[in-house]
């Protein structure tokens, strides 16, 4: 066991320790309005977790549905039980709580609602039921958690429960006492004002793998025809050679590599046009325009998408050994000629193989320590290192790779290897730029220090 994971271990002890040790500032009795889906299943969390539990609701009568050992009152008579009372009810059903401004003055209100769209209302539901009860210190929390995974247990994906509050840290104390007592892990998040984004956040649909996605498939799809265009339907025309059949692998392992090339160079791009524009402006301390922030903000995602195109590539290379086509050209090129072995050929074919598993060994380096279990545990020179220096020598090695493979048909137009010239392009100019405003920039320094 190496060090680390015993002060993890200690830490997680203490913790426990800590938990158990909390447990006065856990309430006797939690309150819940509303006996819907997600009041339930919270009911049913809190009474397994040891807590006592009551349902405010419209309705007197138990349901079979209601787990047991929790009790159904009116919604007055349930408040007047707990210090804290969890808001299961949609934001548009408030209206109620305004009549009870008395009952529920100063207690702590958890509001866990969420919207149907993204920015639905002008205010949050949690800003909406503070303006309704004033005497009430709310709390927004449990809404990033499903009444689905509270049931099932299966909490891992998002055991993570987003906090704010208006600016009572006692009443968010007693909520994250709660959270962790459920197994749970609380984030405290800040003020109240934050309870939009809280409220946004379970809406999004994988907000920074847009841009990445659609631009690979957007790439993918223009190389397609240009390579259509270049290799099936010139051939059919000009040489009336039919290889239709180049669509279903020659044609992928053409685009995959392309993408993966011009995806790569454009996490690095977006750094070499904020040092340009911070030279323009003489300093760093003024804000990016927001496309660059976007672009900067997801060059995990496009480097992720880069790294899976990268091996679709290598799956694609890895089957052509067997191809019948590939398996044609090579018997009828032995049979054409006494072959002599060209030592030359042997160099170019090996050392651009060997370019490629290289580049692709720190391409997979760059994706793996761009995780956050893995991220977590270095230090912010060491990520820089890898992400940046390790990054641009990836970028190098593949292009050299394509390059090498490419290169001794590169001026042929009408042979099949014909790769974008752009990609190595793109690829190559990146590094070299990055390098010399680096060196500019250290010159520049040097001489106004
Ligand atoms: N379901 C989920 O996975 C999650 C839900 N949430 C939030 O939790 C809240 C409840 O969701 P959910 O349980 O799924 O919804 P349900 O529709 O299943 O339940 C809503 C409950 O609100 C109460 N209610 C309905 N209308 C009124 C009214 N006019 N006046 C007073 N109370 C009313 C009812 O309780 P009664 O009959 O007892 O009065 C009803 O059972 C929502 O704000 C939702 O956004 C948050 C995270 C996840
Ligand atoms: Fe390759």
């Amino acid at each position: 066991m190496t060090l680390t994971d015993s002060s993890k271990m200690e830490k997680n002890s203490s913790n426990m320790i800590h938990l158990t040790a909390d447990s006065p500032s856990k309430p006797e009795t939690v309150c819940i309005f509303g006996t819907g889906d997600f009041g339930r299943s919270l009911g049913q969390k809190m009474l397994q977790c040891g807590y006592s539990t009551v349902f405010g609701s419209r309705k007197s009568q138990t349901s079979s549905l209601i787990p047991k050992g929790i009790e159904v009152l009116s919604h007055a008579e349930a408040a007047k039980k707990s210090n804290i009372i969890i808001v299961a009810i949609q934001r548009e059903h408030y209206n109620f709580l305004s009549e009870l401004t008395e009952v529920l003055h100063g207690k702590v209100l958890v509001d866990v609602s969420n919207n149907l769209k993204i920015n639905q209302y002008p205010e949050s539901n949690a800003e909406y039921l503070a303006q309704l009860v004033p005497g009430a210190k709310v709390v927004k929390a449990f809404n990033t958690v499903s009444a689905w995974a509270l049931q099932s247990g299966t909490l891992d994906a998002s055991r993570q429960v987003k906090l704010s509050n208006m600016n009572d840290s006692k009443a968010k104390e007693m909520v994250m006492g709660i959270v962790r007592t459920l197994g749970l892990t609380p984030l405290d998040q800040g003020s109240l004002l934050a309870a939009k984004e809280i409220e946004n956040y379970p809406l999004q649909l994988f907000p920074m793998w847009k841009f990445p996605i659609y631009l690979s498939l957007g790439l993918s799809a223009f190389l397609f025809f240009y390579c259509l265009i270049r290799e099936v339907i010139y051939n059919y025309v000009y040489e009336n050679k039919n290889v239709s059949f180049f669509i279903v692998i020659s044609i992928p392992n053409r685009i995959c590599p392309v993408v993966a090339l011009i995806l790569l160079a454009l996490v690095y791009l977006p750094g070499v046009i904020a040092a340009i524009i911070q030279l323009h402006r003489g300093t760093k301390y003024s804000r990016f325009p927001d496309w660059l922030d976007k672009w900067m903000l997801c060059r995990k995602q496009l480097g992720l998408v880069a790294l899976a195109y990268a091996f679709l590539h290598v799956l694609y290379t890895l089957v052509i050994p067997i191809r019948y086509y590939v398996r044609w050209k090579l018997n009828s090129y032995v049979i054409s000629q006494v072959d002599q072995f060209i030592h030359s050929t042997g160099w170019h074919s090996d050392s651009y193989l060997a370019l490629g598993i290289l580049g692709f060994f720190l391409f997979i380096l760059l994706g793996i320590t761009s995780l956050p279990s893995v991220s977590n545990n270095v230090n912010w020179r060491e990520f820089r290192f890898v992400q940046s220096k390790l990054g641009y020598l990836t970028l190098i090695l593949c292009t050299a790779h394509t390059l090498g493979y490419g290169g001794k048909r590169f001026l042929s137009p009408s042979s099949y290897r014909w790769y974008l010239p752009e990609a190595y392009v793109l690829s190559l100019i990146v590094p070299c730029i990055k390098y010399q405003i680096l060196h500019l920039c250290r010159g520049l320094y040097s001489i106004t220090s």
